[in-house]
């Protein structure tokens, strides 16, 4: 059975500015109905590409088609108008001169009422459709550039940090139902956000991005889970890094051992966990927990900060052993003094392993 064709598909694509590569070698495949988020630091290049898929941007080399058909490559350069293609940015400018209806009818083409009162219903605003924009709140006006997007039924939308103007209590809302129509439509969404939570809530599948390239893709419960690299993982949340050193497959730390089947021996190791990952445990005259194969051994230290941050507390705890600082989150109707002594332990199941890029004494820390 030939395999489906992708909505929008993205092929070695390569923007150069000046000679320096922004977008580095980038492919991605968006299915219809799959929000896809491109997730990266500031600079990486998001914008870049999805301009590049817009059309707003000439692509170096590579490739962009969409439903199959060529876009963009050696010799083809659709203008965005012919590509089929939604936009979305931050500032979403309305024309200030027409309706909301007449904003989404210019989207739609002649004959469109039907569609255009359709989808002033859908995103809430039928009662306002006679509406002008200044007569409408921020959170009104997104839902109206959304209906307007959506209005020649594109096959792919481009969503540039869409709701980053909206504050965090309508953001929510609007992010979800704004979801809920592009899925109900079949459109692919490719979405550029600098904000984990945004990626993590919206998307099926993030594609997370370092100096032009992708570094890992797949849905965010892997991508947090199973992250690529210590970058990875820091991007998604704070995080505690401990070293140590390769013996025999194992590095020894102050917590117990950790397992490095594939590492040689000598390769420095970073040990990452997560603060919430951390569990904490009253001094009991200088003991603490017994040493467990999931918790492995407890390392004692004393509250450095402790600071409530409603939900949950994050404290910091200088180490005994090296002085160094770990922080762990507990539940915020825990809020221990400066200077009281506890145990942590780490739950070695939420720790990963990998070899330190930057200190590595070996040129290559992996086996074969
Ligand atoms: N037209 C241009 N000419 C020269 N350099 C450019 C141009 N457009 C972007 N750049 C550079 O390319 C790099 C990537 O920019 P891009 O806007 O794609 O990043 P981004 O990941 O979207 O960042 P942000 O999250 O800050 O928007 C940046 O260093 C930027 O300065």
């Amino acid at each position: 059975m030939a395999l489906p064709t992708p909505r929008l598909e993205l092929r070695d694509l390569v923007c150069r500015f000046d000679g320096m590569p922004v977008v580095d070698g980038l492919s991605l495949e968006l299915m219809p109905g799959q929000v896809t988020c491109l997730l990266g630091p500031s600079g990486c290049g998001k914008s870049t590409t999805l301009r590049m898929a817009a059309g707003v941007e000439h692509v170096t080399s590579g490739e962009i088609r969409i439903d199959g058909q060529l876009v963009a490559g050696p010799g083809v350069h659709l203008p965005p108008e012919k590509r089929a293609i939604g936009m979305m940015f931050q500032d979403f400018a309305l024309f200030p001169h027409l309706t909301a209806e007449a904003n989404v009818a210019f989207g739609a083409g002649s004959g469109s009422e039907a569609r255009v009162r359709d989808l002033l219903a859908r995103v809430g605003l039928a009662d306002k459709a006679r509406k002008y924009p200044h007569q409408l709140s921020g959170g009104e006006q997104q839902r109206v550039a959304l209906a307007r997007a959506l209005a020649p039924r594109p096959r792919v939308m481009l969503m540039d940090e869409p709701f980053s103007g909206l504050d965090n209590r309508l953001r929510d809302g609007i992010r979800d139902d704004t979801l809920e129509i592009l899925k109900e439509e079949g459109t692919a969404v490719l979405l550029v956000t600098h904000e984990p939570d945004e990626a993590m809530r919206m998307a099926d599948q993030i594609a997370l991005m370092r100096r032009g390239r992708i570094v890992q893709q797949g849905a965010p419960y892997n991508i947090y889970n199973n992250p690529v690299d210590s970058e990875a993982a820091g991007f998604f949340s704070d995080i505690n890094i401990l070293h140590g050193v390769v013996k025999d497959f194992q590095c020894e730390t102050p917590f117990g051992k950790f397992l490095c089947p594939n590492l040689r021996d000598e390769a420095d190791v970073e040990i990452i966990i997560r603060p919430q990952h951390l569990k904490m445990d009253f001094d009991r005259n200088g003991s603490g927990p017994l040493p467990t194969p999931s918790d492995g051994v407890p390392a004692r230290g004393a509250v450095a900060r402790a600071r409530f941050m409603g939900h949950e507390s994050l404290v910091e705890m200088r180490m005994e052993h090296d002085g160094s600082i770990l922080k762990a989150t507990i539940p915020g109707v825990f809020l221990p003094r400066e200077g009281t002594k506890l145990w942590l332990s780490l739950r070695r199941d939420r720790c990963f392993v990998f070899p330190c890029k930057a200190q590595s004494k070996l040129s290559n820390p992996l086996l074969n």
